[in-house]
């Protein structure tokens, strides 16, 4: 068999979820490929949650089925699927010590003593917590909590892990840490993981693919780059960062704004003369010196300097009204008189293929 016709790990099959007259999720059709960490990625209110709830069995489906493994599993209860989760509420035994916590599910099954006993070892190892197995959660932090939480999800070796947007609640610090940590522990157990976030960064640093959600409905499935570098749609272009979207009419290469100057944007096949289209182009695709050849050169007015360490963002004024937000690395103007301020006039390019152009 080659990867194309392996059997996904989750098969969502015109999946729709109703309540009451509106549609949480609706027609939905997604394959997560095995040992994938796979991301439901939206706004608040996207589906993201009802979608994970379905797959575990928590919400039955209205419309569609469930499939785990090529299993037809809709309506069965989450304790019959082959799945677990984690949920952002940790939601631990208080009154548990953390091995105990971890060998709770084990204990339930009836596994050994000797075998439960190794297995927590392992899972202890595994999420860097071996010297805590005797301490009582209310002892930890919420990071060490997290980690308990995954331990105990993942000790029952679950097909799928399902996780509820773990990291919200921890501090950014701990939170890019863990995005890291979460992403190598996926690796070494082979586990599908089914994420959700809000998170685009979040998504991108530790997806193999991503699926991006607007009201119920897939806006669409791919890998980081391709979600990020070449965006299906203008909800997906704006939703993945600031993008610089701005509407005109395409011609010969390039794109005249409703309010503003023409912008280059190179030959596109399959956009015909004359067709209104969306423009976007992405802050750190500008550039502000060192053209290349040939590079097509616009200028405008800087607006606004702001400084945030490794980066600075530049509001440039090309039209009235109309501001592109241009990011530059500190190493190119790396000292601060070097760097533009208010009122200046600024030449800018870019490539013109970087440019995304949507009929
Ligand atoms: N039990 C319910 N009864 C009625 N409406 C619901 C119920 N659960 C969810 N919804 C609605 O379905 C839609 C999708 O909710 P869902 O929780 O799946 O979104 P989400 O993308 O996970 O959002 P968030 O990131 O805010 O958690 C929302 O409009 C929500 O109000």
């Amino acid at each position: 068999m080659d990867a194309t016709d392996a059997i996904p790990a989750v098969r969502l099959d015109g999946v729709s979820k109703q309540f009451a007259d509106s549609y949480a999720v609706h027609d939905l059709d997604l394959d997560i490929e095995a040992g994938h960490f796979f991301s439901l990625l939206g706004p608040s209110g996207c589906g993201k949650t009802t979608s994970l709830r379905m797959i575990g069995g928590f919400t039955d489906p209205t419309e569609g089925s469930v499939l785990l493994a090529g299993e037809d599993v809709t309506g069965l209860p989450p304790n019959k699927r082959n799945v677990n989760t984690v949920f952002q509420s940790y939601a631990l035994f208080d009154h548990l010590s953390i091995a105990d916590n971890i060998a709770f599910g084990l204990k339930r099954k009836g596994v050994d003593r000797a075998e439960t006993h190794k297995r927590v070892a392992e899972m202890l190892d595994l999420v860097q917590l071996g010297g805590l197995a005797d301490r009582m959660p209310r002892t930890l932090s919420g990071g060490q909590r997290q980690r308990v939480a995954l331990a105990r999800a993942l000790v029952n070796r679950p097909a799928v892990l399902l996780l509820d947007e773990p990291l919200a609640a921890l501090d950014l610090k701990l939170r890019r840490q863990m995005q890291v940590e979460l992403k190598q522990i996926q690796r070494e157990v082979g586990i599908t993981f089914v994420f959700v976030t809000h998170d685009q960064d979040e998504a991108l640093t530790m997806s193999d693919r991503i699926a991006v959600l607007n009201a119920g409905r897939v806006e669409q499935c791919g890998t980081p780059e391709d979600i990020y570098e070449h965006p299906a749609s203008r909800f997906v272009a704006s939703f993945m960062g600031t993008s610089n979207l701005m509407t005109g009419t395409y011609r010969a290469g390039e794109v005249a704004l409703d309010q503003g100057p023409a912008l280059p944007v190179g030959r596109r096949s399959g956009i015909t003369d004359g067709t209104a289209v969306s423009v976007s182009v992405r802050p750190e695709k500008i550039w502000l010196s060192d053209f290349e050849q040939d590079m097509p050169v616009l200028s405008g007015v800087i607006r606004e300097t702001v400084y945030s360490g490794p980066t600075t963002t530049y509001l440039i004024e090309i039209a009235p009204g109309v501001t592109l937000s241009v990011l530059e690395q500190n190493t190119a103007r790396a000292r601060m008189e070097d760097r533009w301020s208010g009122g200046e006039t600024v030449e800018f390019g870019w490539r013109p293929e970087h440019c995304l152009v949507l009929a």
